[in-house]
């Protein structure tokens, strides 16, 4: 579903502040595969999912979606196949439109745009079921402005909007971990929920260990820009946050922050 090959990024190429955040980068993921991705600061986590979004252009190398090069194509070129939630739970919503009116826009991503945010009955209706997926009462708050949601809310709606459209893969950039830890809890749970549902092909980014093991077929680890382990579903089920710790620190001058060493 999702082919990564031989992708390469450095950024301010020749100068000194040469960056090279992706080297060779192979990663395939088949379709329905869960992948969990961890790693160092600064080991190119964001940069791959920036890559499959198409945020940025890798310098060499190919980026596949079913079976089609899209490496060429620009991010909003890219926007109906791939869903993103991100870290900043006001990154994914728009906070003066109501919760329908984001929905609404969310359900016409990537295909041709008017400005109108009207919605039908039917329209409504049909937010309405998805919502209740969410299992948060907002089906009964369709009117509400977004901006008056909790940041919990907020992103578990980002969630339901990224999936909206149906996207070949999804992309989750730490997206719990701006949360509290009753509300990282809701929205990893709903992200299992409507992964499962979905049978959607995912990339999740975190720094919380447990999490990583806990969710999804597969984990990756990466550091300075290549991805040094990659565990299968069975291997994943032995491991422990620990076995995890100490394969980092087997990583000479690998710097984990203190976020990720508290998890
Ligand atoms: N748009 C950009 N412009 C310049 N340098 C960038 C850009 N994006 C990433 N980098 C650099 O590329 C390297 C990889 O960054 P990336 O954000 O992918 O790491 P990460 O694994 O997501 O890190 P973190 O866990 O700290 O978010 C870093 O050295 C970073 O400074």
């Amino acid at each position: 579903m999702l082919n990564v090959a031989e992708v390469s990024k450095t950024f301010f190429p020749g100068t000194v502040n040469e960056r090279r955040a992706l080297i060779n980068v192979n990663l395939q993921l088949a379709a329905g595969d869960f992948v969990t991705v961890i790693g160092s600061n600064g080991a190119g986590k964001s940069t791959v999912l920036n890559t499959v979004a198409g945020r940025i252009i890798q310098d060499s190398g190919s980026v596949s979606l079913d079976g089609r090069d899209v490496s060429k194509l620009k991010e909003h070129q890219r926007a109906a196949q791939v869903g993103r939630v991100f870290q900043d739970p006001m990154a994914g919503t728009s906070p003066n439109l109501t919760i329908e009116e984001n929905l609404a826009l969310a359900d016409r991503r990537g295909r041709r745009r008017g400005l109108a945010l009207g919605v039908s009955k039917a329209k409504r209706e049909r937010f309405a079921e998805e919502l209740k997926v969410l299992e948060l009462g907002l089906e009964n708050r369709l009117k509400t402005k977004v901006g008056l949601l909790s940041g919990g809310q907020r992103q578990a709606l980002s969630l339901l909007m990224a999936t909206f459209s149906q996207p070949k893969v999804l992309l989750l950039d730490e997206h719990t971990a701006a949360l509290d830890p009753q509300r990282a809890e809701l929205v990893t749970r709903l992200t299992v929920k409507v992964v499962q549902e979905q049978e959607l092909t995912t990339l999740m980014v975190t720094h919380n260990m447990a999490q990583a093991l806990e969710v999804g077929n597969r984990l990756i680890m990466m550091h300075e820009g290549r991805i040094i382990l990659d565990v299968s579903e069975q291997e994943k089920a032995k491991l422990t946050p620990e076995d995890l710790l100490a394969e980092f620190a087997k990583i000479k001058g690998a710097a984990l922050d203190d976020k990720t060493l508290l998890q």
